[in-house]
C-alpha cells in the first residue's frame, strides 16, 4: 500500500513488508545456496559411490578371474586324471588278460611238468628196479622245542639260523651252514624223494604204498628208517609215541606211521585177490647189543628179555634167522595188536638228545604165504627149553612197561610148511649217536657203542655192494647178517633217511646223507618176483 495513503501505519506496514521481503529474499538465497551445496554433495556422493562400485566390481572381477582360472586348471587336471585313469584301466585290463593268459600257460606248463616228472619217476623207478638200486628217500623233521632246549649256548645267537637243512625241491636237500673254526658247508644231495618239515605222514606213505603193491606180485619189500637219534625214524615208521604211553596210538588219525598204514594196505591187497588165499605171518625181533631177540617169544609178565636167536646159513648161502616165532594174523588190527605188544618190550632210554631213544634195531616181518600143500612136513619151531637156555637179556636199558601179551601157540607149535609168496620187512633202526652230545654213560654207553658199530657195519656192507667187492662183510654184525637177504638179495629196498634240521646235529646229518648217497650207488641186479615159478620155502 503506498505510504502516502497509509500514514504512520502505512509506513510501518511498508517497512514491515520491505523487511519481510528482504527476509524472504535472504531465505531464497539460502535455499539456492543449500540447493547448490546439495547438488554438489549429490555430485560428490555419486562420484564416491561410483568409485566404490568400480572398486567392488574390479575386485569381484579379480576374484572371479582367479576362480575361473582355478576352475579351468582343476577341470583340465580332472580331464587329464580321467584320461590317465582310462589309460590305466585299459592297461590294467590288458595286464589282467595277460596275467590270465600267463596263469593258464603256467598251469599248462605245470601239468606238463608234473606229467613229465611222473613219467620220469616211472622210468627212474623202472631203471632202479632193473639195476636193483636201493631207493633212498630223505625226510627232514621240523625243528622241535627240545632242539632249542638242548642247543648249546655258544650257538644260541639269534642272527644264526637254527635250521641248516632245507628241502630245495622234492628231490634235493641242501645243507648250508657257517661254523666258527670250520669251513662253511654248502652241500646238496639228490634222492628219489625229499620231504620237507611240513610234509605229512600221509605224503611219506603215498610214496611207500606203490612198493607194497609189488608184494602181490611176489616181490620182497623192505622199508628201513635210518638216521641219528631223535631225528624221527620211529615217528616215521610207527607214528608219534607219547612217553610212558602203554600202547602206541594206532587208532586212525592223520599221524599214523608207515607200519599201521602198511598193515592196512597189506590186507587191502590180499582182499583184492581172494583167489590166491594168501596168509600173513608176523615175526618181530630187536637187535640189541648185537644179539637178536624174539619179541614175540618174550614172556610179557616178567622184565626178562625174549630168547636170543641166531642167524643160520641155509641152502643157497641164503641167510635166515630160524626158529623165530611167526604169529598168524588175519587183519590189520590183529597185526597192530601184535606189534603194539612187542613195542612195549623194545629197549629204550632217555638221553640228553631224545627222551625216548630206542636202544635196539626193530625188525617187523610180515611173511605172505600161500596155502600149505596137503601132507607137507612141519616146520621146526624151537622147543621152550631151547629158548630158555638162551637166558635173559643183558642189563642196561630201561624196559618199556611190561604187559606184552604171550601169544598162545606161538612157540613150539608144529606148523605145516607153506610156500612163501613175498615178505614185507619194516625196519626202525636205532639212531646213530654222538656220545659227547647224548651224554650217556655206563651200560647205556655200551649200547651206544653197539648201535654205532652195527650202523658202521651196515655202511661197510653197502660200500662193499656199491663197489661190487667179492666179499661183503654181512657177518660183521647181527644186524647186517639178519638183513643179508634184503641188502644183497632180491628185495625192493627203500631207505628213508631221517634228519634233524638243527645246526647242532649237522655233522650227524652229513654222515646220514652221505650214507644215503652211497646206498643209492648199490646195484644188485633186477629184483625177482611176480614169477610164476614157486619160491623155495625159506
Ligand atoms: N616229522 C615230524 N613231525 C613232528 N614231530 C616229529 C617228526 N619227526 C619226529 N618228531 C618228534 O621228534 C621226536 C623224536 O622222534 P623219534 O622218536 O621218531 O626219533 P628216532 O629217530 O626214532 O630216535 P631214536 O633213534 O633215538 O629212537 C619225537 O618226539 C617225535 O614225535
Amino acid at each position: 500500500m503506498p505510504a502516502a495513503t497509509g500514514g504512520r501505519w502505512g509506513r510501518f506496514w511498508e517497512q514491515r513488508a520491505q523487511q519481510l521481503q528482504r527476509q524472504v529474499q535472504a531465505k531464497e538465497e539460502w535455499i539456492v545456496d543449500l540447493e547448490t551445496e546439495n547438488a554438489v554433495l549429490h555430485l560428490r556422493l555419486a562420484q564416491a559411490l561410483k568409485q566404490d562400485v568400480k572398486a567392488l566390481h574390479a575386485s569381484f572381477l579379480e576374484v572371479f578371474r582367479n576362480f575361473w582360472d582355478h576352475l579351468q586348471t582343476g577341470l583340465s587336471e580332472v580331464a587329464e586324471g580321467v584320461q590317465r585313469a582310462q589309460l590305466q584301466h585299459q592297461a590294467l585290463l590288458s595286464w589282467r588278460s595277460e596275467a590270465g593268459h600267463l596263469e593258464r600257460c603256467l598251469q599248462e606248463a605245470d601239468s606238463r611238468y608234473q606229467l613229465e616228472k611222473q613219467r620220469r619217476k616211472v622210468l627212474h623207478n623202472r631203471l632202479v628196479e632193473l639195476k636193483g638200486n636201493i631207493r633212498v628217500h630223505c625226510r627232514i623233521r621240523p625243528l622241535l622245542p627240545f632242539d632249542e632246549e638242548s642247543e648249546d649256548p655258544a650257538s644260541q645267537n639269534s642272527s644264526v639260523p637254527a635250521e641248516v637243512v632245507h628241502a630245495v625241491d622234492d628231490e634235493t636237500v641242501l645243507v648250508k651252514c657257517d661254523r666258527a673254526a670250520h669251513p662253511p658247508i654248502n652241500n646238496t644231495y639228490s634222492f628219489e624223494r625229499v620231504y620237507g618239515p611240513a610234509e605229512s605222514q600221509q605224503a611219506v606213505f603215498g610214496d611207500v604204498c606203490p612198493l607194497l603193491t609189488s608184494l602181490s606180485d611176489g616181490y620182497n619189500v623192505c622199508i628201513m628208517a635210518y638216521g641219528q637219534t631223535g631225528c624221527g625214524k620211529s615217528y616215521t615208521m610207527l607214528g608219534p609215541q607219547s612217553p610212558g604211553e602203554p600202547v602206541p596210538p594206532w587208532e586212525p588219525h592223520s599221524d599214523l606211521g608207515v607200519l599201521p598204514r602198511a598193515a592196512g594196505e597189506l590186507f587191502r591187497l590180499i582182499s583184492e585177490n581172494p583167489s590166491r588165499s594168501l596168509k600173513v605171518d608176523v615175526s618181530i625181533v630187536e637187535v640189541y647189543n648185537n644179539n637178536i631177540f624174539d619179541l614175540l617169544a618174550k614172556d610179557g609178565r616178567t622184565a626178562a628179555s625174549g630168547p636170543k636167536r641166531e642167524v643160520l646159513t641155509a641152502q643157497e648161502a641164503k641167510q635166515e634167522v630160524c626158529l623165530l616165532t611167526r604169529e598168524p594174523v588175519h587183519s590189520a588190527a590183529e597185526f597192530m595188536a601184535l606189534a603194539a605188544g612187542s613195542l612195549q618190550l623194545r629197549a629204550e632210554l632217555a638221553t640228553s638228545v631224545h627222551a625216548n631213544s630206542s636202544r635196539s634195531h626193530l625188525i617187523i616181518t610180515a611173511t605172505l604165504t600161500t596155502a600149505p600143500a596137503r601132507g607137507s612136513p612141519g616146520a621146526h619151531h624151537p622147543p621152550a627149553a631151547e629158548q630158555q637156555a638162551n637166558g635173559p637179556r643183558p642189563e642196561g636199558s630201561r624196559r618199556r612197561a611190561s604187559g606184552g601179551r604171550a601169544w598162545p601157540g606161538a612157540l613150539g607149535a608144529q606148523r605145516p610148511a607153506e610156500q612163501v609168496h613175498a615178505k614185507l620187512q619194516l625196519v626202525d633202526l636205532a639212531g646213530s649217536e654222538c656220545v659227547g652230545v647224548s651224554g650217556v654213560t655206563g651200560s647205556a654207553l655200551r649200547e651206544t657203542s653197539f648201535i654205532n658199530r652195527s650202523l658202521a657195519a651196515l655202511e661197510d656192507v653197502l660200500g662193499a655192494l656199491a663197489e661190487r667187492r667179492g666179499h661183503v662183510p654181512y657177518r660183521n654184525s647181527k644186524l647186517t647178517h639178519f638183513l643179508q637177504d634184503v641188502l644183497g638179495g632180491d628185495a625192493k629196498l627203500l631207505v628213508i633217511l631221517c634228519v634233524s634240521p638243527c645246526r647242532k646235529h649237522v655233522a650227524e646229518t652229513l654222515r646220514c646223507l652221505g650214507f644215503g648217497a652211497r646206498a643209492r650207488q648199490v646195484q644188485r641186479g633186477q629184483a625177482r618176483g611176480g614169477s610164476p615159478a614157486p619160491r623155495k620155502p625159506r
